[in-house]
């Protein structure tokens, strides 16, 4: 059993590969071992969470993930707790294993009622698993929410009940955990949709329990990376050695977007930083950090350069951007660079042709502005974010940076998209975003390829956050921007 963390890097493996996974681990071993395993370490587990629990309440599903349930209730009552079963399904329609394990957790003595335990100090969700079809209602979406308005800690076995394990998303309406410390353990593969969208949030702190099967042959559908490796710099290295960085943005009343963005590329490690302002009357320096360049954004030549545009730019850098879509070295658009874009066929051709041509392009949409690119709505990339930017990036030939909690890295066809798990709602506050592609940029400008460039500044952008000091002011834009180097 491993606990998944940040740092922990592994393949994800959708339903559809899951489940061909499980018949090939199913058929290489005796009969029920499979739930066997599962439940054993679910209540290895809940023993864990809830050492002294006296009352631990099993709510069982119709399917195999119900099946885990009976199992955990059998093995928790051979050790001495009091599980009480509430099963919401019909005996006679349960899969074999699943009957199985009902009659052993009968044989072991466990409790059956009809309706949940007046008290209880553990809540086991094996309601449904990877078999979810339909959103959970009735009774199921009583006992949820009876779980997740409680106070006590919850279990979830295999998928919390009702995620959809591919894609992250709740049904709507679906009852969210509030106070209740949550645990999910998951078998024999990680699926992406534990990780992005909703998934996070419902499942809570996730283990991973191999059932025993070791490594899988079926094809990933992403990956979690973990801790880029950490490059120390050569001693004889200079300024030159890490590259020059060009933030464009700053249209009127927006100059902080792209200060924010310029500070960012110069923590970051980038070896000098020009900020092209679009604000004809911007200040000619930034005293508060006077090494940043500052330069009128139609005057810098970005042959040779990164560029970071977009951050801040208004509907100023539209004209700069067939420019910089063709001068600059390397590039990451961000924000209104992409909002121009969306709303302009001539430059998304130009965008796929620099792609196409091998020049390094990141992209860092938010859901919306990915929604603007694709031509679609928020609830449509928020439903499939893998999906969402493996599209954008086959359409623009770009590396895609899918914001949001488990932002979404995607490349080529080749390349396996990554879901990055470091970062915390504390980045929900203005700026964040420009501070991001400051970084990517930095990265970028070292000559790092670009999936990699934007794949490690998204782990320690979201890494800065987690290790946030308790003691410190809360987490603004500005001081992210300095923590860049970390
Ligand atoms: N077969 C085995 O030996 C193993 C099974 N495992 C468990 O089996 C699970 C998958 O089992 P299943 O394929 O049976 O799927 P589930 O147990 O997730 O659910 C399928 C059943 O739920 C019903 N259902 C779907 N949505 C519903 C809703 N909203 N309301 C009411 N009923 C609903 C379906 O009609 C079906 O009867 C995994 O998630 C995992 O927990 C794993 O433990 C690995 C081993
Ligand atoms: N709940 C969260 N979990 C992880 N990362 C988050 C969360 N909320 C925001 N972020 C990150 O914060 C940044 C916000 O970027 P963006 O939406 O462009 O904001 P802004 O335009 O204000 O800079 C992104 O990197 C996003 O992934
Ligand atoms: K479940």
């Amino acid at each position: 059993m491993q606990r998944i963390t940040p740092a922990t890097a592994a393949d994800l493996f959708d339903i559809a590969a899951t489940r061909r996974i499980e018949q090939a681990a199913a058929a290489a071993l005796p009969a029920h071992t499979l739930m066997q395993r599962a439940g054993l370490a679910v209540a290895r587990l809940a023993m864990a969470i809830a050492p002294h629990a006296r009352t631990i309440w099993v709510a069982c599903g119709p399917g195999n993930n119900g099946g885990d349930g009976f199992e955990a209730a059998a093995q928790l009552r051979h050790r001495g707790f009091f599980p009480v079963v509430t099963f919401l399904g019909e005996e006679g329609r349960l899969p074999p294993d699943a009957k199985a394990s009902l009659q052993r957790a009968r044989d072991a003595g466990v409790t059956f009622a009809a309706t949940p335990p007046s008290a209880h100090e553990l809540a086991i969700d094996a309601l449904l698993g990877i078999g979810s079809t339909r959103p959970p209602e009735g009774a199921m979406a009583q006992w949820l929410a009876r779980m997740h308005s409680s106070s006590q800690p919850v279990l979830c076995v295999d998928v919390p009940s009702g995620l959809d394990a591919d894609t992250g998303t709740l049904p709507q309406g679906a009852s969210h955990p509030r106070e209740s410390a949550l645990t999910c353990i998951t078998f024999l593969t990680l699926k992406p949709g534990l990780f992005t969208a909703q998934g996070r949030d419902a499942a809570g702190t996730i283990w991973f329990d191999d059932l025993g099967c070791g490594a899988f042959k079926d094809r990933p559908t992403a990956r979690i990376a973990g801790a880029p490796d950490s490059q120390p710099r050569s001693h004889a290295s200079h300024k030159g050695s890490y590259g020059d960085v060009a933030v464009i943005g700053g249209a009127s009343g927006m100059a902080g977007a792209a200060l924010l963005a310029g500070s960012a590329a110069l923590h970051g490690g980038a070896g000098r930083v020009f900020v092209g302002l679009l604000d004809p009357n911007a200040a000619p320096v930034d005293t508060a950090q006077p090494e940043l360049m500052l330069r009128d954004a139609r005057t810098l030549d970005l042959s040779g350069m990164t560029a970071v545009c977009g951050c801040g730019g208004g509907e100023a850098v539209r004209e700069l951007l067939p420019n910089v879509l063709y001068t600059a070295a390397a590039l990451v658009l961000d924000a209104d660079a992409l909002n121009a874009i969306a709303a302009d066929g001539a430059l998304q051709t130009q965008l796929s042709s620099r792609g196409r041509d091998g020049a390094p392009t990141v992209i860092t949409p938010h859901p919306l502005e990915a929604a603007r690119l694709l031509n679609c709505t928020v609830g449509d990339v928020q439903g499939d974010r893998l999906t969402a930017a493996r599209d954008l990036a086959a359409r623009f030939n770009v590396v895609v940076v899918l914001k949001g909690s488990g932002t979404v890295i995607a490349g080529g066809a080749d390349t396996l998209p990554v879901i990055n798990l470091s970062g915390n709602a504390r980045l929900a506050t203005a700026g964040t975003g420009d501070v991001l592609a400051g970084m990517i940029g930095a990265a970028l400008a070292m000559r790092k390829p670009a999936f990699d460039a934007a794949r490690e500044a998204v782990w320690l952008h979201g890494r800065i956050a987690d290790t946030w000091p308790a003691d410190a002011a809360p987490l603004t834009a500005g001081a992210l921007a300095r923590r860049a180097s970390d």
